[in-house]
């Protein structure tokens, strides 16, 4: 899978917030994807009938933004394209909230959140702060499996273990720095890898999964020569590039 990413470089198109655009971009460099992003209504949905996968990102929403994000991932489904959604803050406003719903009609292939913005979408009464996560993704499993079921798609809850599940199979993933929450989009850029990865693999349980292993890996590897989350960022630029084949498998998946 690891290998496929990179044979096939996947045209991965990015509808991201303004914070993350910089990193998303460079991290799927990093690991062999090839960005494109393109978030405008007037060409979002005609970009995505040329992406390998699309990735859909609520962080920074407003509706002609929103309405970008209606046209590629209406494309995604129409084509059978794997989509990410990314429910940034999704319990923090009511149009956060509205944009969640609206755009599950066009059913996503993955939602990826950190555990407080699964619970938001998981419960009708949960709600959250901000972007950061005030919960541990390991509570939220049972939520987590459950949306999976109701939304028939894949939940990923990433924190110090990664939750991957479809409602059925359930995968988790440890590893990583406990200083990669500080770098602020890296959760955005895990949805991206996932969207990519997804589109090397006919199931999303297993192309989530290769993403946020790869990222575990990468992450553990580079907190052990960054100083901070100012280094941490670039070194983990440098590992995922480094990754060789195989990479993955030491990883404990339970
Ligand atoms: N305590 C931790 N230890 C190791 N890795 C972690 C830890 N917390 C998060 N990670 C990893 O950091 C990455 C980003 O996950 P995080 O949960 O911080 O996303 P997020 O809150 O959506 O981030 P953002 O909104 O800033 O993009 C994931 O790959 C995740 O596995
Ligand atoms: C900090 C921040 N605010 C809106 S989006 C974003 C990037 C991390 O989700
Ligand atoms: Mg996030």
């Amino acid at each position: 899978m690891h290998r496929s990413l990179r044979e096939q470089a996947p045209l991965v198109q990015c509808l991201t917030n303004y914070v993350s655009m910089d990193l998303v971009a460079n991290l799927l460099n990093a690991a062999g994807a090839s960005p494109a992003m393109v978030h405008d209504d007037h060409e979002a949905g005609e970009m995505a009938s040329l992406a390998s996968a699309v990735v859909v990102n609520i962080g920074t929403p407003s509706p002609p933004w929103v309405s970008g994000m209606h046209a590629a991932a209406s494309v995604a489904r129409e084509r059978g394209i794997p989509w990410v959604l990314d429910p940034v803050a999704v319990g923090a406003t009511a149009y956060r909230r509205e944009t969640v719903t609206a755009l599950l009609a066009h059913r996503p292939s993955v939602v990826r959140g950190n555990a407080s913005e699964v619970l938001a979408m998981a419960s009708a009464t949960a709600a959250g702060r901000g972007v950061d996560s005030t919960h541990e993704s390991d509570q939220v499993v049972a939520p987590a499996q459950e949306l999976a079921t109701r939304l028939a798609c894949v939940v990923v809850v990433s924190g110090g273990t990664d939750v991957v599940t479809d409602g059925d199979r359930t995968l988790l993933i440890t590893g990583g720095d406990a200083r990669m929450p500080l770098v602020s989009a890296l959760g955005c850029s895990a949805s991206a890898l996932v969207a990519a990865c997804c589109a090397v693999t006919p199931d999303p349980l297993v192309g989530a999964a290769t993403a946020m292993a790869l990222l575990a890996v990468a992450g553990e590897r580079a907190g052990r020569t960054a100083a901070g989350p100012g280094t941490l960022r670039p070194h983990l630029l440098d590992q995922l590039h480094l990754l060789e084949p195989g990479a993955l498998a030491g990883v404990t998946l339970r």
